[in-house]
């Protein structure tokens, strides 16, 4: 995985047809995707329940582009390696997911994946200060994780901003999850955010059917992302 700050969206699987996941991902690879968002949930961490390493190994010969899969599991380390075999190529663990988010990164990069941290919103970012040479991806939820379709919460636009400032030059992708669509996406790219995960605005009105449905969500919230970084330049 080569890195680059251009704006990459992430289709969140949560979103798919959960009968058809190998046909979902085909789909929205071929109208341009970037990324497959896979969401991981506990039932504890979160208040819902979703995928293992097993089905993340099922989907992973569909997948083409880069496997993204995020944990909001608590606890973490016992399960990375599981999902590192499983063929993850970015496993993002949360910050409030444990006492030693240090110890996770470190056994997430060993285990050969880059290594992500998810902050939830009400997580300030002073501790990611101390982890920027431990991190690949820093996941700024816009929503309170458990659940696609929730409503996108606006404070964590200056969040974003003062990461980016945090961050300089330093080759760490901005990644944002949560109610985003065409109206929020542009929001959070000018303020520095390159990788946008989308479930339900990539996933509404299409299907495996009717694919070129996937295409132009994807587009919309590109090109929205696009001419507000644009705009900056
Ligand atoms: O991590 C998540 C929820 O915890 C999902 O990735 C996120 O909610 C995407 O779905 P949507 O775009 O519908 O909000
Ligand atoms: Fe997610």
């Amino acid at each position: 995985m080569r890195f680059d700050r251009s704006i990459k969206i992430a289709p969140s699987i949560l979103s798919a047809d959960f009968a058809g996941f190998g046909a979902e991902i085909r789909a929205i690879e071929a109208q341009g995707a970037d990324w497959v968002h896979v969401d991981v949930m506990d039932g504890h961490f979160v208040p819902n329940l979703t995928f293992g390493p097993p089905l993340c190994a099922a989907i992973r010969p569909h997948i083409r582009t880069v496997m993204d899969v995020h944990l909001m599991i608590a606890p973490v380390d016992p399960y990375i390696d599981a999902f590192a075999q499983a063929g993850a190529d970015i496993l993002t663990a949360h910050l409030e997911a444990g006492p030693h988010i240090h110890r996770t990164l470190q056994a997430i990069r060993g285990a050969g994946c880059k290594a992500g941290l998810a902050l939830n919103p009400g997580t300030g970012i002073d501790a990611v200060e101390h982890l920027l040479d431990m991190v690949d991806l820093i996941c700024v939820m816009t929503v309170n994780p458990g659940f696609g379709g929730q409503k996108f919460i606006h404070s964590q636009i200056d969040k974003v901003r003062s990461l980016r400032a945090m961050i300089g030059d330093r080759p760490i992708h901005i990644e944002i999850d949560g109610g985003i669509t065409p109206e929020t996406a542009p929001l959070m790219a000018a303020a520095g955010a390159d990788v946008l995960v989308a479930g339900s605005a990539v996933f509404k009105g299409g299907s495996v059917d009717k694919p070129e449905v996937y295409g132009e969500n994807i587009r919309a919230i590109r090109a929205a992302a696009e001419a507000a970084t644009a705009a900056l330049a």
